[in-house]
């Protein structure tokens, strides 16, 4: 049997690439493909999961974030309470505990339900606070608080958006600035190792989080991919479903309203099917359909659509293709599978697509005039009035 294939582009198929920064380029292929390139060809309801999944894995982010801090934090706390930080303003520090909690509630809720974006924002600032509070004074006003959250912030950040080498020059830069502005601050200096400390930890944890949610946005995607090839693509043809042509032609048929254009449908029923698998067995009745797929896929170009959309029938969506060359293309089809052993025969009915004309309507003077073909003795194209 052959491999299923579908009209879909496998961006992240094949071989696994190098590095995460490759596997990263080739879902942003895909999810390009995807949202911006021809969605005409993906269902309504995966365009839904995409936008999910943009969610779930902005969330996961979140997440992973808020679990190190969390865990900082609560270091942090443990060791104020054994006496081995001595810290200038112990409230402050439990002020900071409790934003910990608000973060861990946010984190509950980011599991739960949608739109906590904003407040878990917040509570990741609130948190990253909790971790300086110790600063000298104690004093959330102080410059050294100020300047701290300034570098930890982008440090953080930074590698979430920016290339490696960026993040570890900019890194090494407020590291720099940091320093020095430490040791400018006799009262500040017993403190920066900490503070280098935590900046430390802010650019590893920010590397992580990159890499983490790479890796699970091409674990999701190829998830998502497959399950979106299974649901529009036919397993024993590897052209489309009837899901998948219902959305993609209806697509298409948008498309050409909008910027105008014409097609041809052509509505392929295959003569005396029952008859070819008593003769010759429904294991060659199931070659003989992946051949009629071959073969149409073979004689199609990259903008026509082609689906399996019954046992035996077939349908062919073919922009600014017409009656005239449709026909010619159908009798094509019809010179190949005849010359094939057991030969193939069809019956084919063509239809011009009218202004304003609906998907099923199209559909439905295809079909008639396929059974205009069968009437009048198979093996043959006919054609609905233009
Ligand atoms: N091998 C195989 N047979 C299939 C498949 N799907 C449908 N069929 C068979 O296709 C046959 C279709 O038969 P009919 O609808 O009576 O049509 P027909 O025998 O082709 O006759 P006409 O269409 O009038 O020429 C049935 O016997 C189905 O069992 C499939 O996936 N594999």
């Amino acid at each position: 049997m052959d491999t299923p294939r579908s009209n879909l582009p496998v961006a992240t198929a094949g071989s696994a690439p190098a590095s995460w920064q490759q596997r990263a380029a080739a879902l942003r292929e895909w999810v390009a493909y995807v949202l911006d390139g021809d969605l005409a060809r993906v269902h309504p309801a995966d365009r839904g999961r995409m936008m999910e999944w943009q969610e779930v894995r902005t969330r996961s982010a979140m997440l992973h974030l808020f679990q190190m801090l969390a865990v900082l934090a609560t270091v942090k706390v443990a060791l104020v309470m054994a006496g081995a930080w001595p810290v200038a303003a112990p409230p402050l520090l439990y002020a900071g505990a409790l934003f910990v909690l608000l973060g861990a509630l946010a984190v509950f809720q980011l599991g739960r339900s949608r739109g906590t974006d904003a407040l878990t924002a917040t509570l990741f600032v609130l948190a990253l606070l909790v971790v300086l509070v110790d600063v000298p004074g104690g004093d959330l006003a102080h410059p050294g608080v100020t300047l701290a959250c300034l570098v930890l912030l982008p440090a953080v950040g930074v590698p979430l958006l920016v290339r490696r080498h960026t993040a570890l020059l900019l890194g090494a830069f407020c590291i720099a600035v940091v320093g020095i502005y430490l040791l400018l601050i006799p009262q500040l200096r017993v403190q920066w190792l900490n503070v280098l400390l935590y900046l430390a930890v802010a650019l590893v944890a920010g590397f992580k989080l990159r890499r983490a949610r790479s890796n699970m946005s091409v674990g999701h995607l190829r998830t998502v991919e497959s399950a979106l090839l299974r649901a529009n693509t036919d397993a024993l043809t590897g052209l489309l479903n009837r899901r998948g042509w219902l959305s993609a032609a209806r697509a298409r048929l948008d498309a050409m309203r909008r910027d105008g254009g014409t097609a041809c449908l052509l509505f392929i029923d295959l003569d005396h099917f029952k008859r070819f698998n008593d003769t010759h067995g429904h294991e060659a009745g199931d070659l003989a359909l992946q051949r009629t797929g071959r073969a149409i896929r073979a004689r199609l170009d990259g903008r026509s659509i082609a689906a399996r959309i019954g046992g035996e029938e077939f349908v062919c969506l073919l922009p600014d293709v017409s009656l005239h060359d449709a026909r010619r293309l159908a009798e094509r089809l019809q010179r190949d599978l005849g010359g094939d052993t057991p030969p193939i025969t069809f019956s084919a009915g063509l239809a011009w697509h009218r202004p304003g004309e609906t998907l099923s309507q199209l559909m439905a003077r295809g079909d008639r005039a396929m059974y205009k073909a069968k009437r009048a003795g198979r093996d043959r194209v006919m054609q609905d009035a233009a």
